[in-house]
């Protein structure tokens, strides 16, 4: 016993010794829960890509999409990270030169092979969808549609990338990628408070999508989807001529229709357009399109001479006649005997919508539809040099535009799809959500890359962060723990000790 008691007396490093090993065993296990930790962590800086072209009637551009590798399902992930403006028309205007249509997305592709890294160009899939424009071409002369589409895809097969067709969509699929793309980019398929409906106005056409509780008299109007968990019964559709281009042909041809037995240039008196607005444009050019096929006959006139008057209130009558509203066959309908339930929710108005209201400062909530109007009506009296003076950095062709398309918006919105003083309030006039622009192109990618999937997938019981701090502590915990036991155990015997002894 002496002996024993002289060692532990004697040997004041024993302790040391053990504590010093005991150390270096938790040392090691915490590195190794560490590593073990860092292996599974998810690499953040690993992105996939994602390209698809939005060949429109008016123009063509190209997002390039970004995603962090391990996480594509889930929701919010996918950012736009980089666009480019193709130069030039919409490929629909390289009807006689098809080959320039493919050329022309040149720029932008070798943009999108400089943007994305090299090792992930053969794995990044391009779409390219075309819209209105192209549709019309297809009625007009579907041959010419085909070869423009041809070259366009012979054009981006030559890159690297992992190119997936070249198609028009459907007018129900641009409405309803785009409200895919609105409540994507709003995180609303995660959160209760229910999805907002989208208003896209493009060049050639519009298009109007919303959840309706109702039962869908159309079918052709009718599209579900199953994202997340959820069942989501939207309303859609699309107006093929009633995008702001097109429809501003309509609108000219039921001015001039009376006067159509005229040989000589035809002037045309406009309320839409500013006073001191007088413009000589060829005929040709203002109604080569099929959604003027009365005017098209009559192409032995010259000149049509535009005149502006700058008159809202006989701006907003000449587009009503525009919109038929004499029969519905259905409960009730927007306008042309298209079926439309009740609207819904909130909406997200874009493209379009916003370019014009943005540029007439209408997209504030502080405005009622009342004062909406109000503020146009007197812009539409602007003298048309004043207007040019006052913004020498907006297209002519824009700036002359902005009276008729402001009309137009609210008179499709008020007596096209029955927005009301109550709910104008409603609409979001947007351009962006975060740094994605908003569009039909982002909701197609997800569903082409299967990016939402019907059923919400198992997310994780600790978030990352959370789950790295726990096993953190559980080690400290744990080597504390191992510390207090050695030393207690270790202690030289107390008197009790001695007794036994
Ligand atoms: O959807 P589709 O009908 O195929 O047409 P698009 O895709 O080419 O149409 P956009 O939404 O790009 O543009 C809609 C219209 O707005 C016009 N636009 C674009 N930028 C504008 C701006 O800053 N101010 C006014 N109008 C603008 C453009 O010329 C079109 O007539
Ligand atoms: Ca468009």
């Amino acid at each position: 016993m002496d002996e024993q008691q002289e060692m532990t007396v004697k040997n004041p490093w024993h302790r040391a010794q053990i504590i010093f090993v005991t150390a270096v065993i938790a040392v090691g296990i915490i590195i190794m829960v560490a590593i073990g930790v860092v292996q599974h962590k998810p690499l953040h800086q690993k992105y996939k890509y994602g390209i698809v072209l939005d060949a429109g009637s008016s123009h063509t551009s190209v997002y390039i999409y970004e995603w962090p590798a391990e996480k594509e399902n889930n929701t919010g992930m996918v950012q736009q990270k980089h666009s480019c403006n193709v130069k030039g028309k919409g490929i629909s205007s390289y009807s006689e030169t098809p080959h320039k249509a493919g050329e022309s997305l040149r720029e932008c592709m070798d943009e999108a092979k400089k943007t994305i890294p090299k090792q992930r160009h053969h794995e990044t899939p391009v779409y390219l969808g075309a819209t209105a424009g192209m549709r019309l071409l297809k009625m007009d002369d579907n041959t010419a549609s085909e070869k423009v589409l041809e070259f366009v895809e012979k054009s981006l097969q030559t890159y690297p990338f992992s190119y997936q067709g070249a198609r028009i969509i459907t007018g129900q699929e641009e409405g309803a990628f785009g409200w895919v793309t609105v409540n994507y980019l709003s995180d609303n398929f995660r959160k209760a408070s229910g999805t907002v409906g989208a208003l896209d106005l493009g060049g050639a056409s519009t298009q109007i999508t919303f959840v309706s509780g109702q039962q869908l008299e159309s079918s052709d109007n009718s599209i579900d989807f199953r994202l997340y968990g959820k069942d989501y019964h939207l309303y859609t559709h699309s107006f093929l001529c009633y995008g702001k281009d097109q429809v501003l042909k309509l609108s000219l041809e039921k001015q001039i229709q009376p006067k159509l037995d005229m040989t000589d240039n035809i002037i045309l008196e406009d309320p839409c357009f500013h006073p001191g607005y007088n413009v000589t444009k060829s005929f040709q050019s203002v109604f080569d399109s099929p959604c003027v096929k009365n005017v098209k006959s009559s192409q032995r006139r010259q000149n049509l001479i535009h005149i502006g008057l700058g008159n809202w209130n006989k701006c907003q009558e000449a587009i009503r006649k525009v919109f038929n509203t004499t029969y519905c066959h259905y409960s009730r309908c927007s306008f042309n005997d298209v079926f439309q339930p009740p609207l819904e929710g909130r909406f997200g108005a874009f493209s379009a919508y916003f370019f014009v209201m943005n540029f007439l400062n209408l997209t504030t909530e502080k405005y009622n539809i009342h004062v909406a109007k109000e503020k146009l009506a007197t812009y539409c009296t602007t003298p048309w040099n004043t207007l040019k003076k006052r913004h020498p950095e907006v297209k002519e062709k824009y700036l002359a535009e902005y009276c008729f398309s402001g009309t137009y918006i609210m008179t499709l919105l008020e007596e096209g799809y029955h927005f009301t003083s109550d709910n104008w309030e409603d609409i979001d006039f947007i351009k962006k959500i975060g740094d994605s622009e908003v569009g039909w192109t982002l909701g197609y990618m997800l569903n082409l890359t299967n990016m939402i999937p019907a059923e919400a997938p198992d997310t994780p019981l600790l978030p990352y962060g959370g789950y790295v701090t726990l096993m953190f502590f559980l080690s400290l915990l744990i080597f504390v723990f191992f510390i207090l036991g050695c030393i207690f155990f270790r202690r030289p015997s107390g008197p009790n000790h001695k007794e036994i002894i």
